[in-house]
């Protein structure tokens, strides 16, 4: 640990030390933030699933809702440590019964991501999750679904944000945490 960093730095150093950049992936002019490295490494992974877990505050979630498919990774580990249950967002016609939909944009044109109706019970606390927040598309269309679901939602956690895409000002239906920021 370097001189005069608490605990908490160290963790979030550990995590920042194992995203990689990959510059024009998946095209020219996008800088790649790669999870992978993190995932790979055993301490690295449990440190950022124990970092997320420590900046839930206030009433435990009983789902972790998460997004196809970096999401699922982040968000699964996340119920497990918290003890609350896990439902996925889908990209379209993945999800076996009734769904509900929701258009996003993209750079170019439009997605959709889907939810069964009946993941879960009027008034419902849930935490989205996700590795990355960029335009936010994909955290808000997450958000339409569950208001449609008639959840609460107590907030968005991700393990980072790339902050010079602004996407924080357009949700502001619930706090917004993010370990890392770029
Ligand atoms: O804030 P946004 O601009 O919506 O971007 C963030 C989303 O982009 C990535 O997912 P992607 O759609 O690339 O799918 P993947 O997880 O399957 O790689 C990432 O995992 C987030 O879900
Ligand atoms: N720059 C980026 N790196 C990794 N995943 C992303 N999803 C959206 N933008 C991204």
């Amino acid at each position: 640990m370097s001189v005069g960093m608490t605990d908490r730095e160290a963790d979030l150093a550990q995590v920042k030390g194992l995203i990689r950049d990959i510059p024009d992936f998946p095209k020219p002019g996008i800088l790649f933030k790669d999870i992978t490295p993190l995932l790979g490494d055993a301490t690295g992974f449990r440190t950022a699933i124990e970092l997320m877990a420590s900046a839930v505050d206030g009433p435990t979630p009983e789902y972790i809702v998460g997004t196809e498919s970096r999401g699922f990774i982040f968000g699964a580990a996340l119920a497990y440590e918290l003890g609350a249950g896990f439902i996925p967002v889908r990209k379209p016609g993945k999800l076996p019964a009734d769904v509900h939909s929701a258009e996003y944009e993209l750079e170019y044109g439009t997605d959709a991501l889907e939810v069964h109706r009946d993941a879960l019970h009027q008034g419902a606390r849930t935490l989205i999750v996700d590795d990355l927040l960029a335009t936010g598309g994909t955290a808000r269309a997450t958000a339409d679904l569950l208001r449609r679901l008639g959840a609460e939602m107590l907030g968005y956690c991700f393990v980072l944000e790339l902050t010079f895409l602004n996407a924080r000002q357009q949700m502001t239906d619930a706090p917004v945490t993010a370990l890392i920021q770029y």
